[in-house]
């Protein structure tokens, strides 16, 4: 992982591996995505949802003169991620003749990212792809790392793909029109990256949530980067998670189970604050983690209004998902647990009246 700031204030944090790309962090991005789609493309599919409808149609008109721009408006949030949506963009792409030397835009949220990106693979087995990912959580997670996937009746993210775009391009000015609560709720996913290996980023935040999460600051542009850093340099590592990358996946096992059980009412940040705070308590409960850091969890987590717990009694339903969770082995749970801040480590099987006791602390 190589990270640089290049003199015209844009960041520039490399993903290594096989498919090595950049991620960029700075503002004005949007107009620059041309460099990155390159020469030899004709034809470029925006994916975006009307809640970006307006900058989706600057984008195109800056692409008018050098390409061909074709248009797959989906719906928003998690009802895109689905493989009906995947079809509809299927269908834009095979009616436009959609070549190997053509190109497809991520615009949007995490949800639009992890469609496109599923998209971009699976046409033709992969075309060119470049992300630009327009929520927080969207930048600091969903569009790096090149997973991908659309849900299906059964739980979230079961069929997907690794598939690495060619740029990343995090333009900060897209969060302007970001509502509130939807910055927040990216926040669990740095909060995240905090605790598994970047302290500092606890600090900033308890330090001052305010301005932390505000995105004209240099500490939310730091914390943005931070996350990530990180996450490249986990993905550079392990890409298609034999074992490291699971680490990013904290709070998710129950985080997941709480979507689907919620019909994905819940935003995923929500979910996986909830499904952090039951990860450590699970992790008190072995005996890993002090209360004082379950304490941390919980504080940082409030500061930022994000949930701290779940209603009762939906045990079964919560568990009977978390069986479908991609890192249980041979029936075998799993959860990524804290040693200490910094500390991720994978707690396999624990005993069912174990993680009942973690669900009963956090309950509502
Ligand atoms: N692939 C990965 O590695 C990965 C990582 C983390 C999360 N995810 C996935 O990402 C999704 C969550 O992402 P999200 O929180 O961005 O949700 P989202 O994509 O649903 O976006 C949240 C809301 O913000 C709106 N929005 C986005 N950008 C906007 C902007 N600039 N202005 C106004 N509104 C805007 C969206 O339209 C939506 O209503 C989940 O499906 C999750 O599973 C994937
Ligand atoms: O990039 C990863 O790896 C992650 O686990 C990041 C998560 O924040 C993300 O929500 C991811 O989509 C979860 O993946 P899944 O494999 O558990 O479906
Ligand atoms: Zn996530």
């Amino acid at each position: 992982m190589t990270e640089m700031t290049v003199p015209d204030g844009t960041t520039t944090i490399t993903v290594s591996g096989v498919d090595s790309y950049p991620v960029f962090v700075g503002r004005g991005l949007v107009g620059q995505v041309a460099e990155q789609l390159g020469t030899t493309v004709r034809k470029v599919l925006i994916v975006h949802t009307s809640t970006v409808g307006a900058r989706a149609v600057a984008l195109r008109e800056s692409l008018l003169e050098n390409y061909e721009v074709l248009i797959a408006e989906i719906p928003d949030g998690e009802a895109a991620k689905r493989v009906e949506v995947a079809a509809f963009c299927w269908g834009v792409m095979g009616q436009a003749d959609f070549s190997r030397t053509d190109a497809v835009i991520g615009f949007g949220g995490g949800a639009v990212t992890d469609l496109a990106g599923f998209v971009a693979a699976t046409w033709l087995r992969g075309v060119k792809l470049v992300q630009i990912p327009t929520s927080v959580l969207g930048m600091v997670d969903a569009a790096v790392g090149g997973k991908n996937g659309v849900n299906t009746a059964e739980g979230k993210n079961l069929v997907g793909t690794f598939y690495a775009p060619s740029a990343v391009l995090c333009d900060l000015d897209t969060l302007d029109d970001l509502p509130r609560n939807e910055i927040l709720a990216g926040f669990a996913e740095i909060v995240k990256a905090g605790f598994i290996q970047v302290p500092e980023i606890l600090d900033i935040i308890e330090a001052d949530v305010a301005v932390a999460t505000d995105p004209k600051t240099a500490e939310f542009r730091r914390l943005v980067e931070l996350s990530i850093a990180m996450k490249a340099r986990v993905v550079g590592e392990d890409f298609k998670e034999a074992n490291l990358r699971e680490i990013l996946n904290y709070g998710h096992t129950l985080g997941h189970a709480v979507e689907h059980a919620e019909r994905y009412g819940w935003r995923h940040g929500a979910a996986v604050a909830v499904g952090m705070m039951f990860a450590a308590e699970l992790a008190h409960l072995t005996g890993r983690l002090p209360e004082s850091v379950v304490d941390r969890h919980r504080s940082i987590l409030e500061s930022l209004t994000l949930p701290t717990t779940y209603p009762v009694g939906r045990w079964k339903t919560l568990l009977a998902t978390m069986q479908r969770d991609k890192k249980t082995r041979s029936g075998m749970l799993r959860f990524i647990v804290l040693d200490d801040v910094g500390k991720p480590t994978v707690l396999e099987g624990p005993d069912a009246s174990l993680l009942f006791m973690a669900y009963q602390a956090i309950g509502s």
